[in-house]
């Protein structure tokens, strides 16, 4: 049985805009569970708060029954949890296998090795080891963001728009990523996400946001429904 990600009732502010009002999220375990929503309406916010990068004025946030509202974030990545952050945030003149190390810092010494499972999902990042982060494609700079989040054999993965900007033959290679977590480590798995195709292929169940709120919850399949998709076009 995996380890589930609850978030309960969540305020987040910049100074007086309100980004996020009452956010609820339950992301079940070995499950894949997409949050939708168009630019600007707090995904990211969301994520960094989950991270503990982000304050939050209200609500709670728990991983696997754990509450981890006040804990820091490095604490956080040793109860379980994975970042991937949007952008990718790759350090361009280390090399590959110098940015995959940087996950190590919240691990003990003993557990400083990189699993073979990011070589396993992605074969490209062993070959490009001694290559720098800047060298690589938008593409193979995402699996090594997801790469150095498995660094440290997280259970829950939050990834921030994995397929942004990101050609279609590496964002399937991105989703069957993904399953293999779900289906053959039990990970659980939260994403945000703005693209709807991969979401209905991939998720177990999504979340529709607007403006700080979450609108809809429902299987994957409701994004099919025209009323659903009103929220996500531009
Ligand atoms: N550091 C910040 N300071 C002030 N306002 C911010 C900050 N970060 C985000 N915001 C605002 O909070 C709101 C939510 O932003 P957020 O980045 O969470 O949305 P998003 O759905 O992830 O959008 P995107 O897809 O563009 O990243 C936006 O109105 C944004 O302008």
């Amino acid at each position: 049985m995996g380890t589930g990600l609850s978030i309960d009732g969540i305020d987040l502010y910049y100074g007086a805009a309100q980004a996020l009002r009452g956010v609820s999220v339950e992301a079940e375990p070995a499950k894949i569970t997409a949050v939708l929503g168009r630019n600007g309406v707090g995904k990211s916010s969301l994520l960094r708060a989950i991270a503990g990068i982000q304050p939050v004025a209200r609500g709670e946030i728990a991983i696997g029954g754990e509450n981890m509202r006040r804990t820091p974030p490095y604490a956080r990545a040793r109860l379980g949890l994975g970042y991937v952050p949007q952008g990718r945030e790759i350090f361009p003149l280390l090399t590959v296998r110098e940015n995959l190390q940087t996950g190590f810092a919240p691990l003990k010494p003993a557990e400083r090795n990189i699993p073979d499972t990011v070589f396993t999902l992605f074969p490209v990042l062993k070959n490009m080891l001694s290559r720098r982060g800047g060298d690589l494609s938008g593409g193979q700079q995402q699996q090594l963001a997801i790469g150095r989040a498995l660094v440290t054999r997280p259970r829950v993965l939050i990834l921030d728009e994995p397929t942004e900007g990101i050609q279609p033959s590496i964002i399937k290679d991105i989703g069957r990523a993904l399953q293999f977590l779900r289906d053959e480590l039990g990970m659980t798995i939260l994403l945000v996400e703005q693209y709807l195709d991969f979401c209905r292929d991939l998720a177990d169940s999504i979340y529709i946001m607007d403006r700080g709120e979450i609108l809809h919850t429902g299987p994957a399949s409701d994004l099919d429904k025209p009323e659903i998709k009103r929220h996500l076009t531009v």
